[in-house]
């Protein structure tokens, strides 16, 4: 049988961000991804010189992954939006925005008084400590405290864009407020060349911290013994047969990945049924040149939609080219998407687009996060990074943790477990 002191089962961000974290440590640390690549939903496909990410992904440079990017020394290239070129798309009409989402003070969108009520709302929002709305649902927030119809349409996509999720009424208004000020403090960026970046980084430093991969390899289970009363993990299975005994176990997938390794533990089994997965659709489009290049952004009012020219801020597509990123944000009311629904999306901000295609990819059912934060548990209610009813095993995720949603939950958890498990030998076992 093979050793190590921790496995890390899942090469996505989260996966290699808590590898590097450990083997800087001092733990001898190995890395198991079940795909014949590291990245996970990270990944980048390069086609005809367009380089798609999985949907479009944003790194909020105030969030918790940019922070620990930030500690481990990654520098990422690119850039966010400033707010030129974009529109508020209501009832099948673009609705200029001067200078961004700020703008929408300016335009015809919204009556005087509904000016100065979202001037309001959002000084409002900008203030607050999320903390306080524990176990109120966001949609719950936007009736008691926005009186207009007319406003809260625009506050509620707002809050899509920098959160994902459509199903406002499931959504904790505590994560909501605060992934909303994260978006807001410092902005976006796009990444040059997309998230592989992120991933060919991170991969880089683990190597240097001396961590171990193996690609290719699906792990099966995790061994556990019981252990002067609380169980404790023994290593992992691969789905090969291989086994492999670790002090420590890192489980940096899905919470139905993570009931599936763990058979028989009703708690894990608990994260598993509890947990209601974010999801968009998503259409990439890679144009020779964009037919109105001034128009760069659209934002849904009264449709989870979002379209977005990434390579006007970042470098993702070939000289003179574009690359356009348009999503829907799905929910319980709206649970699907069709191509042509978000081909007439483009049909708005880009007339004529179809005759400049080079490239393009629709995918219908993407999983953008795991586990919404939900309004009964909020991001305190999310599991914590270290598990407390099976000695030495740790979660990292964007379900995980109290802190950030999307990568940034998977980061701060990859921070979160590192930090526990420093200074001692990771769950030692008793002698
Ligand atoms: C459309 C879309 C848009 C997004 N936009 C943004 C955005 O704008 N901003 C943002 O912050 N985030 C965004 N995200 C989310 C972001 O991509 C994820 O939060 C992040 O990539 C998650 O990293 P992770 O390592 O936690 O999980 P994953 O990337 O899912 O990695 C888990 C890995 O574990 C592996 N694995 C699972 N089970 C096993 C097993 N049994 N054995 C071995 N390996 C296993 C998987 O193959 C996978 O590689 C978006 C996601 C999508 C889909």
């Amino acid at each position: 049988m093979k050793t190590t002191d921790v496995a890390v089962v899942g090469g996505g961000l989260g996966g290699l961000a808590v590898a590097t974290l450990l083997a800087r440590g001092g733990r001898r640390v190995v890395l198991f991804e079940k795909a014949r690549h590291l990245g996970g939903r990270a990944h980048t496909t390069l086609q005809e010189g367009y380089h798609l990410n999985l949907g479009p992904h944003a790194l909020y440079l105030a969030g918790a992954a940019a922070r620990v990017l930030g500690q481990l020394g990654l520098e990422l290239k690119g850039r966010g939006p400033r707010g030129e070129g974009g529109f508020a798309l209501r009832g099948g009409r673009l609705y200029t925005l001067p200078s961004g989402l700020v703008s929408l003070l300016t335009t015809d969108l919204l009556s005087t008084a509904g000016k100065l009520e979202f001037a309001r709302v959002m000084a409002r929002l900008s203030r607050m400590d999320a903390s306080t709305l524990r176990g109120m649902s966001l949609e719950e927030w936007l009736r008691a405290n926005v009186s207009r119809d007319e406003v809260r349409a625009p506050v509620a996509m707002l809050f899509r864009l920098s959160t994902y999720c459509a199903d406002l009424a499931l959504l904790g208004a505590d994560a909501a407020v605060a992934q909303h000020q994260a978006a807001l403090t410092q902005g976006v960026r796009y990444l040059d060349g997309g998230w592989v970046e992120m991933v060919r980084g991170l991969s880089t430093l683990a190597d240097a911290a001396g961590v171990e991969r193996v690609l290719s390899a699906r792990v099966e289970e995790v061994t556990r013994e019981e252990g002067g009363g609380r169980p404790r993990v023994r290593g992992v299975r691969l789905a090969d047969g291989t086994e492999w005994a670790a002090e420590s176990v890192v489980l940096a997938a899905g919470p139905h990945e993570v009931a599936a390794l763990l058979p028989g533990d009703a708690v894990a089994a608990g994260w598993a049924a509890k947990a209601v997965p974010v999801k968009a659709a998503s259409l990439e489009v890679g144009l020779s040149r964009l037919p109105r290049p001034g128009a760069l952004t659209a934002f849904g009012v009264d449709r989870p939609w979002y379209a977005s020219v990434h390579s006007a801020w970042a470098r993702v597509a070939p000289e003179g080219g574009a690359l356009v990123h348009v999503a829907k944000y799905l929910g319980e009311r709206d649970a699907e998407a069709s191509e042509p629904e978000l081909e007439g999306v483009l049909d708005l901000l880009q007339p004529g687009w179809r005759q400049h295609v080079v490239t393009r990819r629709f995918l219908p059912g993407l999983t953008v996060m795991h586990a919404l934060p939900t309004k009964a548990e909020g991001l305190a209610g999310r599991p914590r990074p270290v598990v407390e009813h099976l000695q030495g095993l740790g979660l990292v995720g964007d379900w995980v943790g109290t802190e950030g949603m999307l990568v940034d939950a998977s980061l701060s958890s990859a921070e979160a477990v590192a930090r526990a498990w420093s200074g001692s030998r990771v769950g030692a076992r008793a002698a």
